[in-house]
């Protein structure tokens, strides 16, 4: 674990995945959440809840698939693209309440900069977003609550198209091709079938202010009350909310349905 700093603390998190299809507002709901916390302004050092992402564990590429990667002809969508042993020593790490250091992620150049460390000092919650964060059992069983951001594929389309050109680096053809070849088939094989193990699921992302103000209930409710909740984070007490028909039962299939943990 050479990428690993280890620092021992005393404080044991919260830790919430993050799940949803590419640009479907993964990061935005994490922003709006350490926002709503008072955490975004924040000196990093001393947040109570910080927000990493899963592309900091994308295993490195060889030179040819460097190659096809520039030619948007790598599956960056498949889970053998990720480092899922980095992945689930890193967070047991931090569930341990130690620091680490995590490389940021290029795509411009599709690979991991370790000349940009992130430092991610202990923290009360952390929230963990990526595409296939549910997808590894064994990573999986480690979150205490997992919400999954479902926006529709148009618009999770339209919102990549002008992000990736214009943020990460690549052209109309590129983003279209990995995206009919690769993005689209693999968030259908191996995204969207986690949706079922989310606790919370947040129809719209970031625009759907209810949701994220229940979760940010729910976060300030744990922060609050550290000492009710059991080892495994979560409280007893389970209540189902279904935002759609206004009646309790709750189906993680149904992306007008939370469930919270409270
Ligand atoms: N509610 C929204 N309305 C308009 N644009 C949005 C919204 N949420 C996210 N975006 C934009 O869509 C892109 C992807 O959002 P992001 O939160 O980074 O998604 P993800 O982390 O799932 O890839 C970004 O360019 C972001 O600015
Ligand atoms: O070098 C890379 C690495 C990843 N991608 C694409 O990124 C998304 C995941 O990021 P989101 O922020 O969740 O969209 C994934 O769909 C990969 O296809 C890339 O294009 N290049």
């Amino acid at each position: 674990m050479e990428q690993l700093n280890k620092t021992q603390s005393q404080r044991l998190p919260f830790l919430i995945g993050v799940a949803g299809g590419t640009a479907s507002g993964k990061s935005s709901v994490c922003t709006k959440i350490m926002e709503q916390l008072g955490q975004a302004e924040m000196d990093h050092t001393q947040r109570q809840v910080v927000a990493i992402s899963q592309d900091s564990f994308y295993r490195e590429l060889t030179p040819t698939e460097k190659a096809k990667a520039q030619r948007g002809m790598f599956n960056f969508d498949h889970p053998d693209a990720f480092n899922e042993d980095l992945m689930y020593e890193t967070l047991q790490c931090i569930l341990k309440g130690n620091k680490v250091e995590i490389p940021s992620y290029n795509y411009c150049t599709n690979s991991l900069d370790f000349e940009n460390m992130l430092v991610i000092y202990p923290a009360d919650v952390v929230l963990f977003e990526g595409i296939l964060v549910f997808y590894f059992p064994k990573i999986r069983d480690l979150f205490h609550m997992k919400l999954f951001v479902d926006t529709d594929s148009d618009t999770r389309l339209a919102r990549r198209v002008p992000r990736d050109i214009n943020e990460r680096g690549r052209d109309l053809d590129a983003v279209l091709t990995q995206y009919m070849t690769f993005v689209k088939p693999a968030f259908e094989e191996f995204c969207s079938p986690t949706k079922k193990f989310a606790d919370v699921i947040i129809p719209r992302g970031a625009d759907n202010t209810v949701a994220i103000d229940l979760i940010v209930q729910h976060i300030r409710d744990f922060l609050n009350n550290r000492s009710l909740y059991g080892s495994t984070g979560n409280m007893s007490l389970f209540m189902n909310l279904d935002l759609s028909s206004g009646s309790s039962g709750a189906m993680a299939g149904d992306s007008a349905c939370m469930r919270i943990l409270c």
